[in-house]
C-alpha cells in the first residue's frame, strides 16, 4: 500500500495550529499527510527525518528541544487572510482602529503587511498586552485573538488567524519535489481566492448602490426640503423639494457645490452654519414661500442637517387632518365665544377655564344638569395645546356597562361572540393625541371606574380581551352633576380614582344664578334660531326671568324653540310662553325691572302689573272664592281699596286681563264674575303663606 509522506507543522498556540493546518491540508491534503502540534497543548518528544513547519520564527526556541538535525525546518512567512478583507475596505477612509495582537512584532509585521496590500486607508494603532502607552479607538482589528482587546473597545473585527504566504507554500513544495506538478494548481487557489474577495466587495458595492438610490427617491420623494453640508460647506445633499423652494434648476448640480454659491440669502447662510448658536428653528421667506428651518448637526459625520418646511402647506395638511376628524364627528365644536353670557359669574368661570386650558391636566366639571359643561370641555379642548388633535366627547350613563368598557377601551378579535372581525379601536385610542370628554362620569359601575384609574395612571391601555399594551396621550375631562364625594362616602365611586380626574376642578354656576344673562341667552337663541327680527313681550321676559330653570341653559332653550314654534308672525307673546314656565314663574317672582329695559328695544311695550298690585288683586278674588263669591270689577275696586290699593275700574280691567293671559283667573260675564284657575289658586295660596 502507497503511504503518503508526512509533514509536520509547530505552531504557538492551538488557534493558529488549527487555522494552519487547514490550510496545509485544503492545498497539499491529497499528497501528504500533515500532522500538527502546538506548544500550547502538547509537542511531540522528538522529530527525526521530518519535514517541519514552523508556524513562526517566534516558536523556534520553544519547539528546538524536540527536533533533531536530520529535520528539514521550513519557518512560516504568514500573510493576513484575504476572505475577511472586505471587513476592512468597507471602513470609511481614515476611520481610526487599534490593531491587536498578542506581540509588539506580529502587531507591526501584521499593519506593515496591510499597509503594503494597499489597505492603507485606516489609521492603525498598535496594540499588544502590556504595551506601556496606546492610542484608544472604538474599533479593534485582530487576527483571532478576541480575548486580547480591551473592554472599552466598542467593536471587534476579526481578520482571522494570518495564513502562510504563497513563497512559504511553494518552498514546502520544492522541498516535497512537487512544486512542477502543484504550481499551476496552487495559484490558481490564490487567485481563487482574490476572486471571491472582489465578488464580496462588488457585491456589497452593489447594496450600497441600491441603497443610495433608494435613499434618493426617499429624500425626493418627501414633503419636505432636506439639505446636507459637511464642515467645510460642500453641499452633500439638496433634495427635490429643495430645488423648488430655492428655484435652482437642478438638485443634482447643487450636491458637490459650496453652500454659499447656492444659498445668496445672508441670514439664512448665517442661520444654518453659524454652530455657536443654540437656535435650532428660524422663519424665512424664499422666494415667496414662507418656510421654517429647522437644523441641528451630525458631530460624528462631521455634517449640518436643515429641514425646510412648507408653512402654508403644513397649515393645509392641518386643515385637512381637522377635516378629517371633522367627519369623523371628532372635534370640538365649541369655542369660548360660544358661551354667551355676561353676568359676573360666567365671565370668572370661563376666566378660570381659559388658565385651565393651558395645562394638560385632568380636569373635573361640575355643574347641574344643562348649565353647559360639555360647551366648556370643547372650548378647553379647542383652546388647549391638543387643539389639533381629536374630541371625543361620550356620555357615560347612555351605555350599559360592558357596551361602555369595549366602546371605551375597544376589544381584541374574539374578545366576545360578536365581536367584529379584526378587533375595534376604542375611542380612548381614537382620541390620542386629543381630548376626551367624559360625561356623567359618576354613573359609571366600579369595574369601570378600576379600569378607568388604571389608564390613568399608566397612561397606556389593554383592549378588552387583548394582551398587548397600548401607549396612549389623552386629555381626560370629565363631568358630572351628582355630588361626587357623597357617593365616595357610600362607597359608590372610587375616591382614588376621583383624586385622579379632579386634579383640575371646575363649577358652572346654574342659570338661576345668573339671571342677569337670560335676556342675552334668549336673544341669541332667537338670532340662531331665525333671520327674522323678532319682538318679544316685556311680559315674557318676565316670566323666563322668574323660573329657577331646573333644566338651566338647555331647558331655556328649548322654551324658546317652542315659543318660536307656536308663535304667530315675529312676536312672541305670554300666550306663547310654555305651561310650565308659566305655572312656575307665578311661585318665583323676581323680576328686575332693569333687565325688562334692556330687551324693551325689540319687545311691544305692555304693561306689567306690579307685584304688590297682583298679589292684592289675586288674594280679593281668594277671599271672594272661598266665601263662594263670585268677584266683579266693581265689587274688587272696593275690595282693594280698604287694602289700600288705589286702582280705577280701568286699571283693574286691565289688569284682569293680564292675569287672565297667564292663566291665573277666568273672566266670565254675569253672575259668575272672575274666579281663579288651579294655576292662579296655587300661586295665590303660596304667595299668602
Ligand atoms: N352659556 C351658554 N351659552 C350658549 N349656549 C349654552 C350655554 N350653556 C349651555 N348652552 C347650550 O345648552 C345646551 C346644553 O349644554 P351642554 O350639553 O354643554 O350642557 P351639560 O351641562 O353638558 O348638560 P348635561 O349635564 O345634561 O350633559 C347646549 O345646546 C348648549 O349649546
Amino acid at each position: 500500500m502507497h503511504t503518503k509522506k508526512q509533514i509536520v507543522l509547530l505552531a504557538g498556540t492551538k488557534e493558529t495550529r488549527i487555522a494552519l493546518s487547514h490550510q496545509l491540508q485544503s492545498i497539499l491534503g491529497d499528497y501528504f499527510h500533515i500532522r500538527s502540534y502546538s506548544s500550547e497543548e502538547m509537542l511531540p518528544t522528538r522529530l527525526e527525518n521530518e519535514i517541519v513547519i514552523l508556524s513562526s520564527y517566534l516558536i523556534k526556541r520553544e519547539v528546538a528541544h524536540c527536533l533533531i538535525e536530520s529535520c528539514r525546518v521550513i519557518t512560516a512567512r504568514r500573510t493576513i487572510n484575504y476572505e475577511y478583507m472586505d471587513q476592512l475596505l468597507q471602513l470609511p477612509e481614515g476611520t481610526d482602529v487599534m490593531y491587536v495582537n498578542d506581540f509588539p512584532q506580529t502587531v507591526e509585521q501584521s499593519v506593515q503587511t496591510l499597509v503594503h496590500l494597499g489597505i492603507d486607508h485606516l489609521n492603525y494603532f498598535p496594540y499588544y498586552p502590556g504595551i506601556p502607552h496606546y492610542q484608544y479607538a472604538d474599533i479593534a482589528v485582530t487576527p483571532g485573538e478576541m480575548h486580547l482587546v480591551p473592554k472599552e473597545v466598542k467593536r471587534i473585527i476579526n481578520i482571522g488567524v494570518r495564513l502562510i504566504d504563497i513563497t512559504t507554500i511553494s518552498e514546502i513544495l520544492n522541498e516535497l519535489g512537487v512544486l512542477e506538478e502543484l504550481a499551476t494548481s496552487i495559484s490558481e487557489r490564490f487567485t481563487e481566492k482574490f476572486i471571491q474577495l472582489s465578488k464580496k466587495l462588488a457585491l456589497a458595492n452593489q447594496k450600497a448602490l441600491q441603497l443610495n438610490e433608494h435613499l434618493d427617491k426617499v429624500l425626493n420623494g418627501v414633503n419636505d426640503g432636506i439639505l446636507s453640508f459637511d464642515y467645510t460647506g460642500k453641499i452633500t445633499v439638496f433634495n427635490k423639494e429643495l430645488e423648488n423652494i430655492f428655484s435652482t434648476a437642478s438638485n443634482k448640480q447643487a450636491v458637490g457645490k459650496h453652500i454659499k454659491q447656492v444659498i445668496k440669502d445672508k441670514e439664512l447662510l448665517n442661520f444654518l452654519t453659524n454652530t455657536e448658536s443654540e437656535q435650532s428653528d428660524q422663519f424665512f421667506t424664499i422666494n415667496d414661500t414662507n418656510v421654517m428651518v429647522h437644523r441641528f448637526a451630525l458631530p460624528a459625520e462631521k455634517t449640518m442637517i436643515a429641514t425646510f418646511k412648507n408653512t402654508s402647506t403644513t397649515i393645509s395638511m392641518e386643515k385637512a387632518a381637522r377635516y378629517e376628524l371633522k367627519r369623523k364627528g371628532y372635534i370640538g365644536k365649541y369655542f369660548f365665544n360660544d358661551i354667551i353670557g355676561a353676568s359676573e359669574e360666567i365671565v370668572r368661570t370661563k376666566n378660570i377655564a381659559k388658565k385651565l386650558a393651558a395645562t394638560d391636566l385632568s380636569l373635573l366639571i361640575q355643574g347641574e344638569s344643562g348649565t353647559g359643561k360639555e360647551l366648556f370641555a370643547s372650548s378647553i379642548h379647542n383652546e388647549s395645546g391638543r387643539k389639533n388633535g381629536p374630541f371625543l366627547a361620550v356620555n357615560c350613563s347612555a351605555l350599559s356597562e360592558d357596551l361602555l368598557e369595549s366602546e371605551l377601551f375597544g376589544y381584541e378579535e374574539g374578545a366576545f361572540t360578536g365581536a367584529k372581525k379584526g378587533g375595534k379601536q376604542g375611542l380612548f385610542e381614537q382620541a390620542d393625541g386629543g381630548t376626551i370628554f367624559l360625561d356623567e362620569i359618576g354613573d359609571i359601575s366600579v369595574k369601570l371606574q378600576t379600569r378607568l384609574l388604571r389608564v390613568l395612571q399608566e397612561k397606556e391601555l389593554r383592549r378588552v380581551g387583548g394582551t398587548r399594551v397600548l401607549p396612549i396621550d389623552v386629555r381626560v375631562i370629565s363631568a358630572t352633576n351628582k355630588d361626587l364625594a357623597s357617593d365616595i362616602k357610600q362607597g359608590l365611586f372610587r375616591e382614588d380614582l376621583y383624586h385622579r380626574l379632579n386634579v383640575l376642578y371646575l363649577k358652572i354656576p346654574a342659570l338661576r344664578e345668573r339671571k342677569g344673562d337670560i335676556p342675552i341667552l334668549l336673544s341669541h337663541f332667537l338670532k340662531m334660531r331665525t333671520t327674522n327680527k323678532m319682538k318679544v313681550e316685556n311680559e315674557v321676559v318676565g316670566h323666563l326671568m322668574n323660573r329657577s330653570w331646573t333644566g338651566n341653559v338647555r331647558e331655556l332653550k328649548n322654551a324658546i324653540d317652542y315659543m318660536l314654534a307656536v308663535c304667530d308672525g315675529e312676536k312672541i307673546t305670554v300666550m306663547d310662553l310654555p305651561q310650565e314656565v308659566m305655572r312656575i314663574s307665578g311661585f318665583e317672582r323676581s323680576l328686575g325691572g332693569d333687565v325688562i329695559k334692556e330687551i324693551a328695544t325689540t319687545s311691544e311695550e305692555l304693561p306689567l302689573i306690579a307685584p304688590n298690585e297682583e298679589v292684592a288683586i289675586m288674594s280679593c278674588i281668594y277671599h271672594n272664592h272661598r266665601s263662594g263669591k263670585a268677584s266683579s270689577r266693581k265689587s274688587l275696586l272696593m275690595d282693594l281699596e280698604s287694602q289700600g290699593v288705589k286702582l280705577s275700574e280701568a286699571q283693574i280691567r286691565l289688569r284682569l286681563d293680564l292675569l287672565e293671559r297667564k292663566g291665573f283667573i277666568v273672566k266670565a260675564k254675569g253672575r259668575k264674575g272672575t274666579r281663579l284657575t288651579e294655576i292662579g289658586l296655587i300661586f295665590i295660596k303660596d304667595e299668602l303663606e
